[in-house]
């Protein structure tokens, strides 16, 4: 069987935010901390970089009060967070660095605060940002990475024996060729597209390890020491943090912040592991690509690339695909197509895509590319139905109410039928 993943676009309207107050805000966290005067409160500028064709190194950032940073010389500071528009060029395009730490450790109620509006006006702006200050040790991530490439060295016929079958348990070894993501929802088109341009990667899919139904599958022990453990290790250390960033979504869109604690705690994400291998550069030319242009469809993906780069996403008022070059220390996190639907498009699911990273001459061989993406989904049969704060009487609702489970399912139905 072929596994395609493909995107459901969503209608991707220009969208008015919600009015949430800051003292609604502060109300959501207070219960943390000593009051404070409300006057005191104000939100910090949203200071963002673009990664840009001219390398960001971490040399040329400039740490700024307000706990975000500004590549050195390349960008005006971006007006106040309440202020901004919406990028309707590329040069406004923005994925901005946000420094989680102040979230995870605050000082005083205004830090958990600022961050989380940070957050929440970049996943309404461009739906991706940087994070830094994210807690995961960096120790944890390489050896995450180094078990992922040794999985990848296995040979063919062992991979194949743990291959993927089935899109609802979503769990297995991916081969070269199987999957094109797109955002084409015609099973001819995507065939047609598959037979012309496969996405140049192989991957491994991790799912829940406890579920009542699926399995996932694992190499021997003998054959990989370790690597089951590694994987299972960070799927739950990555999930803790996607618990303090649904926390900070929660406060930054006027709910309490336990809001989503008991509606993603299960675990029901997919740790996928990406290899990208070298190819000749002429092999991506002419609509060939390491992954097509897609949306995530789960609630928020948090993506560990290494250094090579190709990562792209659109800017959705221009339609033009900006490079989001690896940064040191960050993880980029981005909104997907459930969590979009959740908030009433309040937070954008922004199309992206891999490509051979840029300057690679066409008679050159790509450089090989790991990555790992983390795909967080609220828990299976939570009912996804429009946020308190994000309708109202000019906004009103777009989508019906439906349970996670059904969604992601239809999305892989859509694709199999
Ligand atoms: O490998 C990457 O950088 C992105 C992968 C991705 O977007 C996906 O698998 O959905
Ligand atoms: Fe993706």
């Amino acid at each position: 069987m072929m596994t395609v993943r493909v995107g459901v676009p969503l209608r991707r309207a220009a969208v008015s935010s919600p009015v949430v107050s800051q003292a609604s805000k502060v109300r959501c966290v207070e219960h943390l901390f000593q009051p404070r005067p409300l006057q005191k409160l104000s939100t910090s500028p949203l200071r963002s970089i673009v990664p840009s064709s001219t390398s960001t190194t971490s040399a040329s950032i400039v740490k700024h009060a307000s706990g975000t940073d500004t590549p050195v010389g390349t960008q005006p500071p971006t007006p106040p967070a309440e202020a901004q528009v919406p990028a309707h060029s590329d040069a406004q395009f923005q994925i901005p660095i946000i420094d989680f730490a102040n979230f995870l450790q605050p000082q005083n109620i205004l830090d958990k605060v600022q961050v989380a509006d940070q957050l929440t006006q970049a996943f309404k702006a461009s739906g991706f940002v940087y994070l830094k200050g994210h807690g995961i040790s960096s120790g944890q991530i390489a050896k995450t990475f180094k078990a992922s490439v040794d999985f990848f060295k296995l040979p063919l016929d062992v991979k194949n024996s743990l291959a993927w079958k089935d899109p609802r348990a979503n769990r297995g070894y991916v081969a070269e060729g199987r999957e094109r993501v797109t955002q084409a929802t015609s099973a001819e088109e995507i065939a047609a597209l598959r037979a012309q341009t496969p996405d140049c990667k192989e991957s491994m899919e991790i799912g829940k390890e406890d579920d009542p139904v699926w399995r996932n599958e694992w190499p021997q022990e003998a054959a990989l020491p370790g690597y089951r453990r590694t994987m299972l290790d960070f799927r739950h250390t990555a999930h803790e943090l996607h618990l303090q960033i649904m926390r900070a979504l929660a406060i930054g869109l006027g709910l309490s912040e336990s809001f989503f604690d008991d509606k993603c705690n299960e675990e029901w994400h997919t740790l996928r592991l990406l290899h990208y291998p070298s190819v000749p550069a002429k092999a991506l030319e002419g609509g060939g690509s390491r992954a097509g242009d897609h949306s995530d469809y789960g609630s928020i993906t948090l993506l560990f690339q290494d250094k090579v780069g190709g990562l792209e996403v659109q800017n959705p008022n221009t339609g033009t695909y900006i490079p989001a070059k690896p940064i040191d220390d960050t993880i980029v996190i981005n909104v997907g197509d459930l969590l979009a639907r959740w908030s009433n498009d309040t937070l954008r699911s922004t199309l992206h895509r891999v490509v051979a990273p840029h300057a690679q001459s066409s008679t050159s061989m790509t450089p090989t590319r790991y990555s790992i993406a983390y795909f967080c989904n609220p828990n299976e049969h939570q009912l996804v139905e429009c946020l308190p704060t994000c309708f109202d009487e000019k906004r009103p609702k777009r989508y019906d109410a439906v349970t996670s489970g059904d969604y992601l399912e239809k999305r892989l139905a859509e694709t199999y039928s």
